[in-house]
C-alpha cells in the first residue's frame, strides 16, 4: 500500500533550465500538495499531460528524489527515513533504465539479483520463471546489444522485478513499444495484479489507462484534479470516456490558473 500525503516537490532551476522553461523564476513547483492512496491488488494510474509531475511523483515514491514537503509511506515504511526497506519492496521500471549492452540477459539477472541480496538458488529459480514468461531463454546468452527493442524491454521488466517486489511501478510502461510488445507488457501487469501486487503506472495515453487501471489520479500542472475509479471519474465529469473526462478537467484547471 502506498500513501502519498501532501507531496510537494520544488526544483531549483539553473540558467539553462530557466531558458528551456521560458521563465525568470529560480524554482519550479513540479508537484504541488498531491495526496493519494494506492492499494495492494490494484493497478493505479497516475495520469496527466507532459510535464504534469508524474515522473517526479514516481521518483519520489521509489526514493530517488526527496520530497520538499509532505510524506510517502510504502507498506508502513517512510521513503526518507526507511529508504532501504522501501527499495526492497518496490520494483521500478523507467525508459531511462539502460542495460549494459555488453552483458548477456543471464549475467544481468544474476547481477541485479545479487544487488538485491538474493541467494544463487533464488536467482536461478526467479530467472527461470521470468525468462519462461517473457520468452527470453533463447537469448539468455546473447549480448544485450544483439536483442530487439521489444526483447530489451521485456528483459528490463524482468530485471526490475527480479526480487519479486510487492509493489511494481512503471513510468510510461508501453511508450514507444510496438503493438506486440505493448500487449505483452500489459498482460504482465494484469498478471501482477492477479498475484495481489500493487502496480502503479504513469501514462498520458488515456486508452491505456482505461484498459488497465482500476483507479486513477489525474495530475495537471503539478496538482491532483481527481482521484477514483474510472467510473467515478466519468460520473463526476459527465463524460463517456477517459479522454473526454481529461479534457473537461484540463479546461477547468487551465481556467483556474
Ligand atoms: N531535475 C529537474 N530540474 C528542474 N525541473 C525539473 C526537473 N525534472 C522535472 N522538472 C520539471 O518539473 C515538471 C514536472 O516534470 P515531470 O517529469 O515530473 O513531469 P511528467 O508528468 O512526468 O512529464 P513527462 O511525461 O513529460 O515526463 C516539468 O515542468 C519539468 O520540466
Amino acid at each position: 500500500m502506498i500513501e502519498v500525503k501532501n507531496l510537494t516537490k520544488i526544483y531549483k532551476l539553473n540558467s539553462k533550465q530557466k531558458k528551456e522553461l521560458k521563465t525568470k523564476e529560480n524554482t519550479k513547483i513540479a508537484v504541488n500538495d498531491v495526496s493519494f492512496t494506492a492499494n495492494q491488488g490494484e493497478i493505479f494510474g497516475l495520469l496527466g499531460p507532459n510535464g504534469a509531475g508524474k515522473t517526479t511523483t514516481l521518483r519520489s515514491i521509489v526514493t530517488l528524489l526527496k520530497p520538499t514537503k509532505g510524506s510517502i509511506n510504502v507498506n508502513g515504511y517512510d521513503v526518507v527515513k526507511d529508504s532501504s526497506e522501501v527499495r526492497k519492496r518496490i520494483g521500478f521500471l523507467t525508459n531511462e533504465l539502460k542495460l549494459d549492452e555488453h552483458f548477456t540477459p543471464d549475467y544481468t539477472m544474476e547481477f541485479f539479483g545479487k544487488l538485491h541480496g538474493m541467494t544463487n538458488e533464488q536467482i536461478i529459480s526467479r530467472k527461470k520463471e521470468l525468462f519462461d514468461y517473457f520468452n527470453i531463454n533463447k537469448f539468455a546468452d546473447k549480448k544485450i546489444s544483439e536483442l530487439s527493442t521489444g526483447m530489451k524491454q521485456k528483459l528490463s521488466i524482468a530485471v526490475s522485478v527480479v526480487h519479486d517486489p510487492d509493489i511494481v511501478i512503471f513510468d510510461e510502461p508501453t511508450n514507444g513499444l510496438d503493438i506486440i510488445t505493448a500487449r505483452a507488457v500489459e498482460e504482465y501487469l494484469v498478471t501482477l495484479r492477479e498475484r495481489g501486487k500493487l502496480v502503479i503506472i504513469s501514462t498520458h495515453i488515456m486508452t491505456v489507462a482505461s484498459k488497465l487501471c482500476d483507479r486513477v489520479a489525474i495530475i495537471i500542472n503539478g496538482k491532483k484534479v481527481i482521484e477514483g475509479t474510472i467510473e467515478k471519474v466519468l460520473n463526476d465529469t459527465s463524460t463517456q470516456n477517459l479522454e473526454d473526462a481529461f479534457f473537461e478537467l484540463y479546461k477547468k484547471a487551465v481556467k483556474n490558473v
